[in-house]
């Protein structure tokens, strides 16, 4: 850099004027001021036939989402300003991903940002992710940028030096040199500003390249289907603001803090060696000292910015989940009439984040009054001191400061002039230096709040690094479970403790020793009382909780369903997207297309769910609603029947997902159902619907964990019930004993009232 501006400097005038055209010109056409290329662009674009898409086109595009690839990857469509845009998408692998994770292993949960060791690992590792490689369009965003920074300083060494000239040809009267001197001024003027612009532009560019690798690098960790189910398992508390908020601060902060602590250090080192030629060996020496002196004083009184801003962002957090709760949740909560309780709730959340945020305000105004002190004051009164030296303590005359070469070719015959020069200049120079001083401070602060963010975004990789995948089940042509303890996974009960992740106290076992099989055609009715574990049996059957060692889960490998058997939950989940997304859910549009199935296989199945009025009544297939809102209890079970007959697996677990539904429609679909060949599980406190199946599992819910197995309508059935029978009847011999004696303690209640004075 220095190099450069020695080189311009060598050039003689006439060859600084050509330059200073070709840079201008450059800087011009590259601002866009000049629309010609893009008019000429679109005009062949015309000329091409490539036109705007119709309505039609942009809806089929969002109904279609991507389009497959042969090499095996997508290209999203995306909408945007009435085109649609392809962008190839190509996920990080899962190969790759679990090689990084030794990149990221565990923080202890007593790890406090600070710039450290640590930290300096932690950034490491997500800078890997944000430039992949040297040839990356990102690095080459970062050496543009650093280029233009380079060039900001030439620039104000170069401002320096010409407002040091003007106000020599001010002193000594020279008008023409004075007039050349402003003409100077105007055209340095065109780079800087551009210069300026161009750095914010790519420091922008640069954090939105780093939060889509970094959002691309997360989506894939985090909504990994099975065996890994991260976002299933991830038990980390405002995981949402880890995967936005954070990951927008972080790039934001990063970039950031690249322009601002290079350009501050470039200014410092350039604008040292122009003014140690001014200052000379003691001079020089004592700036050193001042620097140090500063830094000193400012990293005593710097309060830990990185731990402050790590507590902002949690506390964000938990207040956005908060609101997203009420939205979510918002009819119940207005049934119940639960606004004001919400509203306490919410004003706690915001309370403890305004209060924090206070308080950092508070302890910001010590650190900002001592830092504007030293570098405003204490930096300009010792530039002050450092440019008098050579005049007051120096009794041989020296030729100070930056060269020029004004009218008098460089000869000192203007004594006064050259020093008001040579002081300008240093005094610009000191005044620049001061405020590269005071950026780098603040670059320092920033440095500790990238900590703060650096540290929350390493906890969320992290932790979805060190989730060890699930065991996968081993292909069976049936269902079957042998010595499973069903218990509640220890992961699935950690507690966030603002960075850290602290296990279960103990383990919950719910089933002992579950062991059963299911052929095709065996439809399995599990029963118990609430809480006995019924749905956690589903979720050992489908794969999300594991399973404990010598005990064993096997399962039809089913191309309908990727995980073998197909669960639809009691509470349907609606998709975003339109009234055929809800029902062919988790397929896609595309592989809707794929299976072969038209409009009216579906309507066929909407019939069997007694939804046939559905696309009539919201007007098609393609409409676009809040399904959540719009569709009934009843109908969105119903619906998540109808997914059931859509994907027609071999095996399906319904677990209490006909309860809001009438028993005539839940009798034909359970009829319907077997009719396909689908396989039952229901898991249901309904004995009506006990005739559909062949066995039923009752959970004994006594906290031992036991559970009896029988056939239904066999006549081990036969003799359970019979049992039962015998046992309530037993009861109710002894219902005469219980009335007398109630009828007994009523005679005794009205005597002692009797007998009261
Ligand atoms: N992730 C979890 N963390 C802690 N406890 C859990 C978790 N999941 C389930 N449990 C506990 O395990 C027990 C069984 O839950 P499960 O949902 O299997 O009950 P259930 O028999 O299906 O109940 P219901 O009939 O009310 O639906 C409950 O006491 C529940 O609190």
């Amino acid at each position: 850099m220095i190099v450069f501006s020695k080189h311009i400097n060598s050039l003689d005038p006439k060859q600084k004027r050509s330059f200073l055209t070709l840079l201008f010109v450059v800087l011009l056409l590259r601002s866009r001021l000049i629309t010609g290329p893009r008019d000429v662009f679109n005009a062949l674009k015309k000329a091409a036939g490539i036109r705007k898409p119709t309505p039609e086109e942009l809806e089929q595009a969002r109904q279609q989402l991507y389009r497959r690839n042969p090499d095996g990857t997508k290209n999203l469509l995306v909408t945007y300003r009435g085109r649609i845009s392809e962008v190839n998408i190509q996920p990080v692998s899962q190969d790759e991903l679990a090689a990084n994770a030794k990149n990221f292993p565990l923080v202890p949960p007593s790890h406090k940002p600070n710039v450290d060791r640590i930290f300096l690992r932690q950034l490491v590792s997500i800078l890997r992710i944000t430039f992949p490689s040297w040839r990356s369009k990102e690095v080459f965003i970062l050496i543009l940028h650093s280029t233009f920074l380079v060039l900001r300083t030439v620039l104000s060494v170069a401002v320096a030096r010409l407002d040091g000239k003007i106000v020599r040809d001010l002193v000594s009267a020279d008008g023409k040199g004075f007039l050349k001197g402003i003409g100077f001024w105007f055209a340095l003027a065109v780079p800087s500003i551009y210069t300026n612009t161009m750095l914010r532009h790519l420091q922008s560019k640069l954090s939105l390249r780093a939060r889509t690798r970094i959002s691309r690098y997360t989506h894939d960790l985090y909504l990994s289907s099975h065996p890994n189910l991260r976002y299933y398992r991830l038990g980390l508390d405002g995981a949402v603001q880890y995967l936005t908020s954070d990951v927008n601060s972080f790039c934001d902060a990063l970039s950031g803090l690249y322009g601002n602590l290079l350009k501050p250090a470039l200014d410092i080192v350039l604008f040292t060696s122009q003014l140690s030629r001014t200052l000379g060996l003691r001079g020089s020496c004592m700036l050193a000292l001042t620097y140090y002196a500063t830094a000193a004083i400012l990293k005593a009184v710097t309060p830990a910015f990185g731990r402050l801003a790590a507590v902002e962002a949690r506390l964000e957090g938990e207040y956005r989940a908060g609101m997203s709760r009420i939205d979510r949740e918002g009819e119940e909560i207005a049934f119940y009439g639960g606004g004001k309780r919400e509203r306490e709730i919410l004003r706690r959340a915001y309370l403890q984040l305004i209060k924090h945020i206070n308080s950092i305000y508070k302890i910001r105004i010590a650190y900002e009054w001592t830092e504007d002190y030293v570098i405003k004051y204490l930096w300009s009164a010792a530039g002050y001191v450092l440019i008098a030296i050579p005049y007051l303590l120096t009794r041989r005359k020296r030729h100070v400061g930056v060269q020029t070469t004004g009218p008098t070719g460089g000869h000192v015959d203007n004594q006064v002039a050259d020093r008001t020069e040579t002081y300008i200049s240093s005094r610009r120079l000191l005044l620049s230096l001061a405020d590269a001083g005071g950026r780098l401070m603040y670059a320092y602060k920033d440095l500790l709040e990238l900590a703060g963010l650096t540290t929350r975004l390493y906890t969320l990789l992290s932790t979805l690094h060190s989730l060890p995948p699930l065991p996968v089940p081993s292909d069976s042509t049936a269902v079957e479970v042998s010595h499973v303890d069903v218990k509640v996974p220890t992961t699935a009960v950690t507690v966030d403790e603002g960075d850290g992740f602290m296990p279960a106290p103990h383990e919950l076992v719910l089933v002992k020793d579950l062991s059963f099989k299911l052929e095709e055609g065996d439809h399995l009715m599990i029963t118990g009382s609430n809480g006995v574990g019924k749905t956690s049996v589903a979720r050992v059957l489908a794969g999300l909780w594991p399973v404990q060692e010598g005990g064993e889960v096997r399962r039809p490998a089913d191309e309908s369903c990727r995980m073998g058997v197909f669960v639809v939950p009691q509470r349907v989940y609606m998709v975003e997207g339109t009234l055929l997304d809800q029902m062919i859910y988790p397929h896609s549009y595309v592989d809707f297309k794929e299976s072969g199935k038209t409009d009216a296989d579906l309507m066929d199945i909407l019939i069997a769910v007694h939804l046939a009025y559905l696309p009539a009544r919201e007007g098609g297939w393609s409409v676009r609603k809040e399904w959540r809102d719009v569709l009934s209890g009843g109908e969105k079970q119903r619906m998540g029947m109808a997914r059931v007959f859509y994907h027609r697996p071999k095996f399906a677990i319904l677990d209490e997902c006909t309860s809001a539904v009438s028993s005539d429609v839940e009798g034909s679909m359970y009829e319907h159902a077997k009719s396909m060949g689908i396989t039952l599980t229901t898991i249901s406190l309904r004995p009506s619907l006990m005739k559909y199946h062949t066995q039923l599992l009752t959970l004994s819910g006594d906290g031992s964990g036991s559970y009896t197995l029988t056939r239904i309508g066999t006549a081990e059935e036969r003799v359970g019930i019979d049992r039962e029978i015998q046992t309530l009847r037993s009861k109710l011999q002894e219902v005469d004993k219980w009335e007398a004696r109630v009828q007994e303690l009523a005679k005794l209640l009205s005597v002692q009232h009797e007998s009261e004075p």
